[in-house]
């Protein structure tokens, strides 16, 4: 996983930052924080060194952390059409060191990292997202105030 996240950055993410673009990952290091240093319990300092092999101290600007409960999660998974994953399938008390592992990182990382609550609509979530984005001046022609 390192290696591939390493092969990702270098090929992909950092040649497109030097052109000046903006780059969206999905879960990423921070998953790393919560699955292997947490779910795991290969702890802190572990994946703090493996992050710092595979990526130095290069970090995302920001971060969206969405929140769902457990009950709300399964609902849709179950509706998916993707098929779990191994992961899916570890028992209840992983995946509650997993929503812990998240929660350190959001209290350890809070100028980096947003949380969001995923319950509401796609729009509505949408719609927190670029608020974030602007009032946090990553949208300098977009005045937060104009949006809905
Ligand atoms: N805000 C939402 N409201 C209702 N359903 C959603 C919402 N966000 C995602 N879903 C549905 O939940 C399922 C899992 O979402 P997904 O983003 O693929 O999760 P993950 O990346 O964790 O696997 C998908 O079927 C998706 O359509
Ligand atoms: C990125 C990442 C994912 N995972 C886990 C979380 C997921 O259950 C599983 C697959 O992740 P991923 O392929 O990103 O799938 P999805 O986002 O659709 O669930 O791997 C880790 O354990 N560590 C990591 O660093």
């Amino acid at each position: 996983m390192a290696a591939a996240r390493r092969e990702h950055l270098r090929h992909l993410v950092w040649p497109a930052l030097e052109e000046g673009k903006w780059v969206l990952c999905d879960r990423f290091s921070d998953s790393t924080f919560a699955y292997q240093g947490f779910g795991h319990e290969l702890g802190v300092s572990f994946v703090e060194t493996l992050n710092q092999l595979t990526m130095g101290n290069f970090q995302p600007d920001l971060t969206f952390i969405f929140q769902l409960s457990e009950e709300a999660g399964l609902a849709r998974k179950k509706e998916s059409l993707v098929s779990e994953d191994r992961y899916e399938r570890f028992p209840e008390e992983f995946h509650r060191r997993v929503s812990k592992g998240y929660l350190a990182l959001l209290e350890a990382e809070s100028q980096r990292c947003v949380p969001l609550s995923a319950h509401t609509s796609i729009e509505v979530i949408a719609d927190h997202i670029w608020r974030t984005l602007a009032e946090r001046h990553f949208l300098s022609h977009l005045d937060p105030s104009t949006l809905s």
